[in-house]
């Protein structure tokens, strides 16, 4: 694709896309246009992945056919403050903000600006990411098939109503920090029975990514597939009785409902 990509931000997430942009092969590096104040940074992404990087966010402003808006959500207003009057008049504005609705980007550029306002998460740096989509009216079909090719070259990417993304971050965007908190817990009860380090660790992630794929490729309900593993009187209905007395799924619902929550809170 000879269109150049901006990336204003490039933290955890900017980081995590524009790898697996890179890896996927959709931009090439020279065609990838990143800034941040934070040099260091920048120094680290041109060495690893070539591309070009600048301390000045209107250079991405004024180069990129379609800029990822990568930093934390109460930037947004600043950053957009200062590339506004920059940017190409055909641009199209990524915007993956926690809470950060379309009306209000459209309000702080202050023209019929097209957004695409999306959820990514980090796995896209494996080329694993969950992406959920929702395109403002001004993005032409098109437009729109080639941002939905950009987040489908590192994972899969939904189109959704925007009233659902704030489940989605519950879902797929925060969702794998609970996940590494239970291969970790995993891992710590392993290495109390016994197991090294490294191995509890490979055990438990492969195990989780396996299970993943079960659903995803059988498209058997999590509840037989669970079954399947839980012998009558075996160990598995041990360990599972004990989770449900120490409320896991409750603790579950419950946290992804504070996310939900905190993400309703941040769109005011
Ligand atoms: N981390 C995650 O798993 C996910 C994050 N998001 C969203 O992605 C956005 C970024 O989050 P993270 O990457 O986690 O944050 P981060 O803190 O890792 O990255 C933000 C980057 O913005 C840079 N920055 C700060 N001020 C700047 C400025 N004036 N101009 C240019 N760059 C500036 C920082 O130096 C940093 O590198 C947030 O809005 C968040 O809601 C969305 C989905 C998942
Ligand atoms: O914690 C956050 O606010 C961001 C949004 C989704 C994942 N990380």
């Amino acid at each position: 694709m000879n269109k150049i990509l901006g990336f204003i931000g490039n933290g955890n997430m900017g980081r995590a896309m524009m790898g697996g942009i890179i890896k996927a092969g959709l931009f090439k590096p020279e065609n990838i246009i990143v800034s941040d104040i934070n040099e260091k940074s920048l120094k680290e992404v041109k060495e690893e992945h070539g591309v070009k990087t600048t301390v000045d966010n209107k250079d991405v402003a004024k180069e990129a056919d379609i800029i990822i808006l990568s930093v934390k959500p109460n930037l947004y207003p600043l950053i957009i403050s200062g590339i506004k009057d920059s940017v190409k008049e055909d641009v199209i504005i990524i915007t993956i903000a926690a809470g950060k609705c379309i009306e209000d980007t459209e309000k702080q550029f202050g023209r019929d600006i097209k957004v695409v306002r999306v959820m990514p998460n980090t796995p896209a740096l494996v080329g694993e990411g969950m992406s959920a989509l929702c395109p403002s009216k001004s993005v032409a079909e098109e437009e729109l098939k080639l941002i939905v090719d950009m987040f489908e070259s590192f994972g899969e990417a939904e189109i959704v109503d925007e009233y659902l993304m704030d489940a989605v971050t519950s879902v797929s965007g925060s969702s794998p920090a609970y996940v590494y908190i239970f291969i970790e817990a995993m891992a710590d009860a392993a290495v109390l029975d016994g197991l090294p380090r490294d191995k509890a660790y490979k055990m438990a992630a492969q195990a989780v990514l396996g299970s993943a794929k079960m659903v995803l490729e059988t498209g058997m309900h999590p509840g037989a597939l669970k079954d399947m593993v839980s012998s009558p009187g075996g160990t598995t209905i041990e360990a599972v009785a004990t989770l449900e007395e120490k409320g896991f799924r409750d603790a579950v619902i419950s946290a992804m409902k504070a996310c939900t929550k905190k993400s309703k809170e941040m769109s005011k």
